[in-house]
């Protein structure tokens, strides 16, 4: 049977990676997977139902009743404390055990997919042909969802900005159960001095040196 074209993005917060994974999806005509939501989803819900985000055994809870209905207020999905409540259960071995198999079957569509997050070319989607790990400078990252939050109303100090992104960073690398970490077989892309238009081009070239790689 021929490999599908897997298309694994990774990268810290702010990096750019869920816009070239969004847009790589669509010039390839691939069904695209935020894995970020999920793990937001089940932050806010345990907030939502009065729940402590230092009590793993609700995180996991609310991880398994998890379905398609909580993933529609994106607007609150990707606020600045929906981010926080993820990086903060992300941490649970068992929340990530919820949410695997799903990302896992959506990973193996017969015809492929595109997923973002940070664990996806090492541990849901290993065998992708095609594997980006996406950064940019803290400033740089911290400045860009700075703007993405400020002009859509949320009031935040840039000092706030990128000691948030500094902590999740940390927190997202440091953990034991799926750390943040580039793939061994992932290419490195630098957003820091590129804008989106040249971000895309740069991951484009990547998924067609990784195509070609493999013959698909
Ligand atoms: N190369 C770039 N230059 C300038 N702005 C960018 C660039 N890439 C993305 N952005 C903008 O930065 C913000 C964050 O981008 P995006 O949501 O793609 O990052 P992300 O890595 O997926 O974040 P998260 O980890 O929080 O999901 C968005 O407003 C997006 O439009
Ligand atoms: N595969 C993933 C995806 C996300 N996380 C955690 O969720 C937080 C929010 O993710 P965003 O991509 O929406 O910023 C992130 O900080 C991680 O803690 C994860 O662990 N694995």
């Amino acid at each position: 049977m021929s490999q599908a074209l897997i298309i694994a993005v990774d990268g810290p917060a702010a990096s750019g990676k869920g816009t070239i994974a969004a847009r790589l999806a669509k010039a390839y005509g691939l069904p695209f997977l935020d894995t970020g939501l999920l793990y937001r989803a089940v932050g806010l819900g345990l907030l939502d139902t009065g729940g402590s985000l230092d009590d793993a055994a609700a995180a996991e809870a609310v991880a398994r009743a998890l379905d398609a209905s909580h993933l529609t207020d994106t607007d609150r999905l990707t606020d600045r404390g929906a981010g926080e409540a993820a990086s903060r259960v992300a941490g649970y071995p068992g929340v990530r055990a919820a949410l695997l198999a799903f990302q896992k079957t959506f990973a193996s569509q017969p015809g492929g997919a595109v997923l973002d997050g940070r664990d996806i070319g090492t541990v849901i989607a290993p065998e992708a042909p095609a594997k980006l790990f996406v950064t940019a400078t803290a400033e740089v990252r911290a400045t860009r969802r700075w703007k993405q939050l400020t002009g859509r109303g949320e009031v935040i100090a840039f000092e706030d900005m990128l000691a948030d992104i500094v902590r999740r960073d940390e927190r997202d690398a440091g953990r034991g159960a799926a750390p943040m970490v580039q793939a061994e077989d992932a290419v490195l892309l630098d957003t820091t001095d590129m804008d989106i238009e040249t971000a895309f081009d740069a991951a484009r070239r990547i998924v067609e040196a990784a195509r070609a790689k493999h013959g698909l």
